[in-house]
C-alpha cells in the first residue's frame, strides 16, 4: 500500500536515513520534548507539535503502530538552558500571584486545547515531570557514583565521563563555553545540574527531598527519565525544536549513555524542527508579548489556517510568521474548503481512492515529511477531472489522515471565526450584504457604498468580485 521508502533526517548523523523501527514488535516509539507550562504556548512552540503530529500521522498512515509521548515540563526548566537563572515555573508563579501548581495546570489546559484546535492527535502519554520525581531520584542515584559530583548547589553531571559528549551539537556551537554560565566548582563548563539544591534559607514551591538535599530535578534529567520509563531505551525517534540540539539533547544523550553504560544515544533518530520567526528573530516567550493561538482566533483566523501555514514550509526550514503569510494560508484554506464543498454537492455515493494519487502523496511525505510537496498534490487531485468526484472525495479522506487539515469535515461556516469583540454576527453581516445586493441591482450605489462603509466600521471587509465568492472577511 503506502510503501514508498520513508527517509528522515537524523540530526545525530546529519544525514537523511531510511527509517525502520528498532523493534517492529514494539511499533515506533517517539518522545517529543513538551512545553514548559509557565505560560501559554506561543505559535512557535505549536509549530513543534504540528511537526510531531505530521510525523506521527505519516507513520500511522504507512502502517506502523505508534507510541507517542509528549511530556509536560512543570518543574525544572530554568530561564537559561544552562544552569543559571530562576525556575521558569517559580518565576511565573510569583508574577501571576498563583501557586506554581496552578500555573502549570492552567497553561497545560491551554496547551491541550491548542492541540485540539490544530487537529493534533492526542499523544498516547502526556507525562508531567512532577509525577516522575521519585524515578528521577532513582536514576540519578544509579548514575551518580560513576558520572556525577556534588557541589554546594547540587548534583552535577561530569560530561567527560561519557564518550563523545556533545556530538549531536557537533561542535557547531563553539560559543558553548561562553554561553553556559559558570557555576563555581564545575569541572567542565558543559557539566550540568542533575539535581538543584534549594539554597539555604530559601524555599521553593516545588521541591522534594533527595540524597543531595531538598531541591528539584534538572530539566535534562526529566526527559531522560520519562522517555526511558514510558518507551524503554533505546527508542526510535526523539524530537524537539532546533534549540534543543545544542544543550538539552546532548545532555539527555549523556545521561542515557550513563544509565545504559554504553555509547548508545538512547534514541536512534533525533529530529529537530526549525524556528518560527518574526521580523525580530525567533519567536520566544521571553520577548514579552507573544503570539498565541487564542490571539489568532480572536482576530478571526481559523486555527487550521495556522496548521496549513506550518505545512506549507518544510519542518527543517525557518518559517516567517507575518500577516501576509497567515493571510495567504487562510485564503488557501478557504479555497480548499470551497473546492471540497463543490465536490460534495456533486457526489453521488462513495468512491475508492485512486492508488496513483495516494502514491504521489506517499512519495512526498515519505521524503523526510515533505509537506510543501504534498500540498500541491492535494490541489491537483481535487481538480483532477479524470478522477470521479466520488473517488476524489475518497482520496481526500487519506490526505486528511496524513495532513490533518480536516477538510472532509470543516465547512465554510466553520471558517467564519468571528473576532473577539465582533459587534455583528455572521447572519447579521449576510443580511446587510443581501440588502446591499438589492441596492446595487437597483443601481443605488450611494446606498450600496454606505452599507459597505458601515460594515467596515464594524471590522468587516466587503470583498467584491472575490474569485472564491467569499463576499466578506474580518478586516485584519
Ligand atoms: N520559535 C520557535 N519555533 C519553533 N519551535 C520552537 C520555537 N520556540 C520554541 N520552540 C520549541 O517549542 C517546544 C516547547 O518549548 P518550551 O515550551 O520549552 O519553550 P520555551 O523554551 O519555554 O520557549 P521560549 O524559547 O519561547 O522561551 C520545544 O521543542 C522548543 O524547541
Ligand atoms: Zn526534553
Amino acid at each position: 500500500m503506502h510503501d514508498a521508502p520513508l527517509t528522515l533526517y537524523n540530526s545525530l548523523t546529519r544525514a537523511t536515513e531510511p527509517f525502520a523501527p528498532i523493534d517492529p514488535a514494539k511499533g515506533v516509539r517517539i518522545y517529543s520534548c513538551g512545553p514548559t507550562v509557565y505560560s501559554d504556548p506561543h505559535l512557535g512552540n505549536l509549530r513543534a507539535y504540528v511537526f510531531t503530529d505530521t510525523l506521527s500521522r505519516v507513520l500511522r498512515w504507512k502502517g506502523y503502530a505508534l507510541t507517542h509521548v509528549i511530556n509536560i515540563t512543570d518543574v525544572g526548566h530554568l530561564t537559561s538552558d544552562a544552569d543559571s537563572g530562576d525556575d521558569k515555573m517559580e518565576k511565573a508563579a510569583r508574577a501571576e500571584a498563583l501557586s506554581a501548581w496552578d500555573v502549570a495546570r492552567r497553561h497545560t489546559e491551554v496547551f491541550l486545547r491548542n492541540l485540539a484546535d490544530l487537529n493534533i492527535r492526542t499523544p498516547d502519554h502526556l507525562p508531567r515531570a512532577t509525577e516522575y520525581v521519585e524515578k528521577m531520584i532513582a536514576f540519578a542515584k544509579a548514575i551518580a557514583p560513576e558520572h556525577c559530583y556534588t557541589l554546594e548547589s547540587g548534583l552535577y553531571f561530569d560530561t567527560a565521563t561519557v564518550q563523545g559528549y556533545g556530538r549531536l551539537a557537533g561542535g557547531q556551537d563553539d560559543a558553548g563555553e561562553g554561553r553556559i554560565d559558570p557555576v563555581e566548582g564545575k569541572r567542565h563548563p558543559q557539566d550540568f545540574a542533575i539535581w538543584r539544591k534549594t539554597p539555604a534559607g530559601e524555599t521553593r514551591q516545588m521541591e522534594w527531598d533527595s540524597p543531595w538535599g531538598r531541591g528539584a530535578p534538572g530539566w535534562h534529567l526529566e526527559c531522560s527519565v520519562m522517555s526511558r520509563e514510558l518507551l524503554g531505551l533505546p527508542f526510535d525517534i526523539h524530537t524537539g525544536g532546533i534549540d534543543h540540539r545544542e544543550v538539552h539533547h546532548p545532555n539527555e544523550i549523556a545521561q542515557n549513555q550513563a544509565i545504559c553504560g554504553c555509547a548508545d544515544a538512547g534514541a536512534r533518530t533525533w529530529m529537530h524542527n526549525n524556528f518560527l520567526v518574526d521580523r525580530t528573530g525567533k519567536m520566544s516567550k521571553s520577548k514579552g508579548a507573544i503570539a498565541t493561538l487564542e490571539a489568532l482566533k480572536a482576530t478571526g483566523v481559523h486555527p487550521l489556517a495556522y496548521r496549513l501555514m506550518c505545512l506549507s514550509a518544510h519542518y527543517r526550514s525557518e518559517l516567517e510568521f507575518s500577516a501576509d503569510n497567515l493571510g495567504a494560508a487562510l485564503t488557501r484554506l478557504k479555497r480548499l474548503v470551497m473546492t471540497v464543498a463543490a465536490l460534495k454537492a456533486r457526489a453521488n455515493g462513495t468512491g475508492t481512492a485512486p492508488e496513483a494519487w495516494l502514491t504521489r502523496l506517499d512519495e512526498a511525505v515519505s521524503d523526510d515529511l515533505n509537506t510543501p510537496r504534498a500540498l500541491p498534490v492535494l490541489d491537483e487531485m481535487l481538480a483532477d477531472k479524470k478522477t470521479s468526484v466520488e473517488d476524489r472525495l475518497a482520496a481526500l479522506v487519506e490526505f486528511d489522515a496524513v495532513l490533518g487539515l480536516n477538510l472532509t469535515v470543516v465547512t465554510r461556516e466553520d471558517l467564519r471565526v468571528r473576532p473577539a469583540g465582533a459587534t455583528l454576527t455572521a447572519e447579521a453581516i449576510e443580511a446587510r450584504l443581501a440588502e446591499r445586493k438589492e441596492a446595487r441591482a437597483a443601481k443605488d450605489f450611494a446606498r450600496s457604498d454606505a452599507i459597505r462603509d458601515a460594515l467596515a466600521a464594524e471590522g468587516v471587509e466587503v470583498m467584491d468580485g472575490d474569485p472564491l465568492g467569499w463576499d466578506w472577511k474580518p478586516a485584519l
